[in-house]
């Protein structure tokens, strides 16, 4: 690699956290040891970094950090950074610090704050760590495969006592505004239906028929997953169920045990590369670029372009998904 003027990066974490953010904070300070580079972790995302709360990282600080969950550098939603007061004073502590470049790992709103760094003239690269999955430039965001497989290990687990009772079991997991994590987990775990908030809802086709169906084929036990971000999320879902079957329904919110957890081999490997990624681009004097994975390559997008794209649902899984279930295609929203 090229000689670089880069000497002094930060790293930091933000928005909700995931599982793997902590392998890419590894990979980043492990890359830039190596590379000659000093190390700076920003506390507590954007908060930290308007209130200049830091600490150095170098070789031994990161050790063993891919296998454990969450943040060691915590992660926070601040509110102040939405503000150019509250932008100011990050710019500042990035100026007092002389950070030369700054990794930001997070998620779509995170990105958005990279974009008013990198428009101030500060070399920012962003790191996709969301369990949401909802990053556009990216087929793939860290923590995704691991809350997928903690989800389902906890409806296997409901699904065996749904089965003994004859329930309907309603079933909620993560995603404010997507449904990546509800198809997926709903494929996974062979689900009777799945209701997401890119789905122009119908609950008669959509919900109430496929469980007629499967009643019909001979179920006695029904699995339904829903996204966070339905309207009236699952409790409304399960009202509806038993106002037009009068099973007995049960709700379970699986909420934050979903962002917990030892992250995957996927996670692991992927914060690992995408870690590397980020060095080698601000190395090269790159900034504003955001990283992404498309076809198992990892690339990298210029931060505009990135917060342009738009990430569609993956209708092929609906497919599959109905052919297997007896659910119909749904309506999808248009935006
Ligand atoms: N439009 C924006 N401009 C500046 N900063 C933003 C913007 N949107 C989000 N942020 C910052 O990024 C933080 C994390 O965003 P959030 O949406 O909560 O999580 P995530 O990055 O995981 O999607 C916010 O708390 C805020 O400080
Ligand atoms: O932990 P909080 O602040 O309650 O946030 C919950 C939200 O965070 C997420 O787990 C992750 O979303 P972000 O990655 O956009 O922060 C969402 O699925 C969920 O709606
Ligand atoms: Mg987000």
């Amino acid at each position: 690699m090229a000689e670089s003027k880069v000497k002094r990066i930060g790293v930091f974490t933000s928005g909700g956290d995931a599982p793997g953010m902590n392998a890419v904070i590894r990979s980043v300070v492990r890359t830039a040891v190596h590379m000659g580079i000093e190390c700076i972790g920003i506390r507590r995302g954007y908060h930290g970094l308007i209130n200049g709360d830091f600490t150095t990282l170098d070789f031994n600080s990161v050790s063993g950090l891919s296998r454990r969950g969450g943040t060691m550098l915590y992660s926070a939603r601040s509110k102040e950074f939405m503000t150019e007061a509250g932008q100011d004073r990050a710019i500042a502590t990035c100026k007092l610090l002389g950070i030369d470049g700054l990794v930001g790992v997070g998620g779509d709103g995170t990105f958005r704050g990279l974009q008013v760094l990198a428009r101030r003239g500060i070399a920012v690269i962003g790191v996709p760590g969301t369990i949401d999955n909802d990053i556009s430039c990216s087929s793939y965001t860290i923590g995704y495969d691991t809350a997928c497989n903690t989800a389902i290990d906890s409806i296997d687990r409901l699904r065996d006592t749904m089965q003994s009772h004859e329930r309907c079991s309603v079933v909620e997991v993560m995603g404010r505004h997507a449904g990546h994590l509800a198809l997926y987990v709903g494929v996974a775990c062979g689900a009777t239906a799945v209701v997401i908030p890119e789905q122009e809802l119908d609950y008669e086709h959509d919900l109430i028929e496929p469980i007629r169906r499967a009643r019909i084929n001979g179920r006695t036990h029904f699995m339904v997953i829903v996204a966070e971000g339905v309207k009236g999320g699952a409790y409304e879902v399960a009202n509806q169920i038993r106002e037009a079957t009068a099973l007995d329904t049960r709700v379970t919110i699986l909420g934050h045990v979903q962002r917990g957890g030892a992250p995957s081999a996927r996670d692991r490997v992927t914060a690992t590369h995408m870690g590397y990624e980020a060095v080698r681009l601000l190395v090269e004097g790159k900034s504003g670029r955001v990283i992404g994975q498309q076809e198992d390559r990892y690339v990298d997008f210029d931060i505009e372009e990135a917060l342009s794209m738009k990430k569609s649902l993956d209708l092929q899984t609906y497919t599959v998904m109905g052919a297997l279930t007896g659910m119909e295609q749904v309506k999808l929203r248009q935006e």
